[in-house]
């Protein structure tokens, strides 16, 4: 039984999961307040809903790529790689779970239901085998990265067809929080994801996976880390703009915005592993943290 956790654990990539599934239950929040009315139940209907979702998507993940997972230190201790599951239970669960998670979103609002077989589908069958190919799976990646915010977000809408029940929710209720939400976790991807791919590029050069911006660890890669940490900047300031977002939020995520700068600037300048990692450790940290502080100095708009 402690085995099968544990394999189911790396099945799902746990702690990956559980932070995307932070992000969709933030947002869920973030909603429930614009709306004036937290149902809790609703809450945990979308947080087990979502990590079911994002576990089937991981599972299919896994599924497909068995056998590169084994030439990676990385990914070798995985359950399919190790041959601690076959392929077929693998499925099974990872069928089961999405199956289950899209009825439990559907249930919730319809269009957070389509949106995540959507995610799954473009996580799993065109980000996974273009891994392989072309550093671009890491912008068509950062499609599904992005979606949990927007889906969470709906997730607190009642839904009435493709649109939603309340004829008094606004556009900017309805368009301008929850594509803010979505734009923030999607710029956030790319110094998240490069600084990965620098920090495992040794590892991912086993399986044939030529991730970073130019397949190698160059300058140009080190200016596209920069670049895209820099961006994280303007970005945060977004909820401000908007109006949704107050000072607190604001100071936090500008704090962080410079973080990532001063970090990629650091590794423009001596593009080793170690500043890499500088860059990796301020992305665990901005993205739950900026979206905790955004919950709680919340501005619903009008
Ligand atoms: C283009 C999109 C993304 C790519 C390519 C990507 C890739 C990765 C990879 C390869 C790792 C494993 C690093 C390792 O083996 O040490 C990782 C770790 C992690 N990612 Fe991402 N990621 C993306 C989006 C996201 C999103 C949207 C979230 C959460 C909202 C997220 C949260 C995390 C966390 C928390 C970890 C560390 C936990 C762990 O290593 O298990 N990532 N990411
Ligand atoms: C709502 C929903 C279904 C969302 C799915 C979103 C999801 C799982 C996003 C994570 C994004 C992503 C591209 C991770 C990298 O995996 P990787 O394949 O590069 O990681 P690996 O090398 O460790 O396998």
């Amino acid at each position: 039984m402690k085995q099968f956790i544990s394999d189911f654990n790396k099945l799902v990539k746990l702690r990956l999961t559980l932070t995307v599934v932070f992000s969709a239950s933030i947002a869920f929040l973030i909603g429930a307040k614009q709306q004036g009315d937290i149902i809790w139940v609703n809450w945990l209907i979308l947080t087990i809903g979502g990590f079911l979702i994002t576990g089937s998507a991981n599972g299919f993940n896994e599924i497909i790529e068995r056998d590169l997972d084994k030439l990676m230190k990385r990914t070798e201790d995985r359950p399919l790689p190790a041959g601690r599951m076959t392929t077929g239970q693998a499925l099974v669960l990872s069928l089961f779970m999405g199956i289950f998670g899209t009825l439990l979103l559907v249930e919730l609002n319809f269009l957070a239901g389509l949106l995540s077989v959507f995610a799954i589908i473009l996580y799993a069958f065109v980000y996974t085998p273009l891994k392989q190919k072309s550093p671009i799976a890491v912008f068509v990646g950062a499609f599904p990265g992005a979606l949990p915010p927007l889906i969470g977000y709906y997730a607190a809408f009642k839904s009435a067809g493709f649109g939603f029940e309340y004829a008094a929710v606004s556009e900017a209720a309805i368009v301008i929080i929850p594509w803010v939400l979505f734009l923030i976790q999607f710029f956030w991807q790319f110094p998240h994801f490069w600084a990965i791919a620098w920090v495992a590029d040794e590892d991912y050069k086993r399986a044939g996976f030529r991730l970073l911006p130019t397949t190698k660890k160059d300058t140009i890669s080190a200016w596209m880390i920069f670049i895209s940490a820099v961006l994280m900047i303007p970005v945060g300031i977004l909820p401000l703009y908007y109006g949704f977002g107050g000072w607190v939020f604001t100071v936090v995520s500008l704090f962080g915005g410079l973080l990532f700068a001063y970090y990629g600037f650091k590794h423009l300048k001596e593009m080793t592993d170690a500043t890499a990692r500088k860059v990796m450790f301020t992305s665990f940290i901005y993205l739950p943290l900026t979206q905790l502080v955004l919950l709680f100095d919340f501005i619903p708009l009008k």
